[in-house]
C-alpha cells in the first residue's frame, strides 16, 4: 500500500457539508463528480498529502444512503492507494480478507477501485484505489 489516498465521509446534505468543509479546511473542493454506478455525488478536498471525499447518496438503496440510515453521518471508508490493484486483491484474498468485488471497478477521480468488507477488517470499510494510467 502506498498511502492513504482519501477518507470517505458520508453526508446527508451535500451542499451544507461542502460549505462546512470549505470553512474547515480553507480550500474549495478540486472536483465534484456524480458516480452513477454507486448512486453517489462526491467531492474531493486536498488536505496535506491526502484527500477528504464527501459522499451523498442519490438513491435510497446506495451504500451511502443505507449507511446513513443505519449509523448516521460520519467516516464511511478509508481508501489506500496501490500500485497494482489486481496483485493487491490477490494478496488480500490470500490473507483471508473478504473482497466485495471480483474485479476492479471504475470509481471517482479517474481511479479503479475495489472494496474490502468491514466485517473482515475490524469494522472498517477499506477501499483500494489505483490510478487509471
Ligand atoms: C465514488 C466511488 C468510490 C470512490 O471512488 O471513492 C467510493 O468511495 S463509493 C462509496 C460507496 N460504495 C460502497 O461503499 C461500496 C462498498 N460497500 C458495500 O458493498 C456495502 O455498503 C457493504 C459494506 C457490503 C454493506 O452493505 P449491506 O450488507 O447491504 O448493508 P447493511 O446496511 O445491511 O450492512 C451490513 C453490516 O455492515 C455494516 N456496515 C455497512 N457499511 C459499513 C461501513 N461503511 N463501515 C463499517 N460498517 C459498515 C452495517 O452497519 C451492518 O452491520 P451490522 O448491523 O452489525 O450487521
Ligand atoms: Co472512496
Amino acid at each position: 500500500m502506498l498511502n492513504v489516498e482519501h477518507i470517505g465521509i458520508a453526508v446527508k446534505d451535500f451542499s451544507q457539508a461542502n460549505g462546512l468543509y470549505f470553512r474547515l479546511l480553507g480550500v474549495e473542493p478540486y472536483k465534484t463528480e456524480h458516480v452513477e454506478s454507486e448512486g453517489v455525488n462526491t467531492s474531493f478536498f486536498r488536505v496535506g498529502g491526502t484527500k477528504i471525499e464527501l459522499l451523498e447518496g442519490t438513491t435510497p438503496d446506495s451504500a451511502i444512503s443505507k449507511f446513513i440510515e443505519k449509523r448516521g453521518e460520519g467516516i464511511h471508508h478509508i481508501a489506500f492507494e496501490v500500485e497494482d490493484i489486481l496483485k493487491e486483491m490477490e494478496r488480500l484474498k490470500s490473507e483471508g480478507f473478504i473482497l466485495l468485488n471480483d474485479a476492479p471497478k471504475k470509481g471517482a477521480d479517474n481511479k479503479l477501485v475495489c472494496f474490502v468488507h468491514p466485517k473482515s477488517a475490524n469494522g472498517v470499510l477499506i477501499e483500494l484505489t489505483q490510478e487509471i494510467r
